[in-house]
């Protein structure tokens, strides 16, 4: 099954604080994710620079972090998000608010936009999971024990997944190609955070 995008957030098995991205593609599989300590995002492969001249929506920021709180997304509505949050706006309303602006991507496909943020410090944890599509506008808490997923194509509704991974790096490789997602076709890179006592991002970008 093919899925597009997929963002996956909350708390892994073991009860850490999570944020992970896959960008699956048929149309631009040249793409690769560039990881700092603070931010990530989605960029052309060498050679492959002129695709965005082709495509707006194929290179953006897609995750920030502003204190404790991690926001990944799919497409340019990460930076508002992050603003939002830092100027002091709710997680809630920042997502909705960003999502319904933005708005989804006007494209062959109706692209849907979804995003996840989560406070990772465990005394004001909180997570939550959103969309916009052509059709309808979603922002839901995520359970305080649990994790979740949604994608652009097909998994328009957030689902419950049990998220293995222990340190950044295994949370790369679990929504890139393990558990409930390797079934999932055409990865690309990904890209994760997990909290332990501060956010700790990783990429993976395979060879
Ligand atoms: N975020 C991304 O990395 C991304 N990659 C592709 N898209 C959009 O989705 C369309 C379909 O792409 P694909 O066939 O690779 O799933 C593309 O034409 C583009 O408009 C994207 N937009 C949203 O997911």
């Amino acid at each position: 099954m093919y899925l597009g995008r997929i963002i996956s957030a909350g708390k892994t098995e073991n009860g850490k604080p999570f944020v992970a991205y896959r960008v699956s593609s048929r149309s631009f599989p040249n793409r690769q994710v560039k990881a700092l300590e603070d931010e990530a995002a989605i960029i052309p492969k060498e050679g492959f620079e002129k695709d965005i001249f082709k495509n707006t929506y194929i290179a953006y920021n897609c995750l920030k972090l502003v204190d404790d709180i991690a926001i990944i997304s799919n497409g340019s509505q990460t930076d508002p998000i992050a603003d939002k949050i830092a100027l002091g706006m709710n997680i809630r309303d920042a997502l909705a608010y960003s999502l319904i602006t933005l708005d989804y991507e006007k494209d062959d496909y109706n692209t849907p936009r979804i995003a996840a943020v989560v406070k990772g410090d465990e005394g004001s944890y909180e997570a939550y999971i959103g969309i916009v599509t052509d059709n309808k506008v979603l922002v839901e808490k995520i359970d305080d024990d649990g994790a979740q997923f949604i994608s652009t194509y097909e998994k328009n509704t957030p689902e419950d997944v049990i998220y293995s991974a222990e340190n950044p790096n295994d949370a790369c490789k679990f929504i890139f190609d393990e558990g409930d997602f390797a079934e999932f076709e055409h990865p690309v890179c990904s890209v994760a955070a997990i909290f332990d006592e501060k956010w700790n991002i990783s990429g993976l970008n395979p060879k």
